[in-house]
């Protein structure tokens, strides 16, 4: 199956939350930024790839967190969100290169995001990993 990988940044005690702009059905609702997994490619990889890219942006890789979600994908075949908890590298900032929005928020925020629904299921582990780090 196909695994998404999305990177749940965390820093001073705040996530980073990245608003899609496409396809239309997602615009405007939020994710935790990333992308598909290519062949041979491994899901670290992929996520320093991805936040490069769409972020332009440089985030060291540390473990996993929460569930896999299967989600139906846009061409209908089933996919695996997968994610992990990243930090920032040393002095780096994101810019939303390919998203209508960047935010940071904090443990008391996330209830107030219109996330995507399948980044519902994460909301207890995130919930944990700011608690954490505040
Ligand atoms: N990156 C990301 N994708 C998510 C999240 N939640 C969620 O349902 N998705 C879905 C939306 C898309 O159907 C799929 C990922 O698509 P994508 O557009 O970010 O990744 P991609 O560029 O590699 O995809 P593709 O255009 O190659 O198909 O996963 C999330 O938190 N982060």
């Amino acid at each position: 199956m196909r695994v998404v990988v999305g990177a749940a940044v965390v820093s001073d005690g705040r996530l980073l939350v990245a608003q899609r702009a496409e396809p239309p059905d997602m615009r405007g609702f939020w994710e935790l930024p990333g992308g598909s997994v290519e062949d041979g490619e491994t899901e670290a990889a992929a996520l320093v790839r991805e936040l490069r890219e769409e972020l332009a942006y440089a985030v060291v890789v540390e473990g996993r967190l929460g569930p896999d979600v299967p989600v139906s994908g846009r061409d209908g075949r089933g996919l695996l969100l997968r994610f992990y908890r990243c930090s920032p590298a040393a002095g780096e900032e994101p810019t939303a290169l390919e998203h209508l929005a960047l935010r940071w928020v904090g443990v008391d925020e996330l209830d107030t995001v219109a996330w995507l629904p399948a980044d519902e299921v994460l909301l207890p582990a995130l919930r944990a990993a700011l608690t954490e780090s505040s």
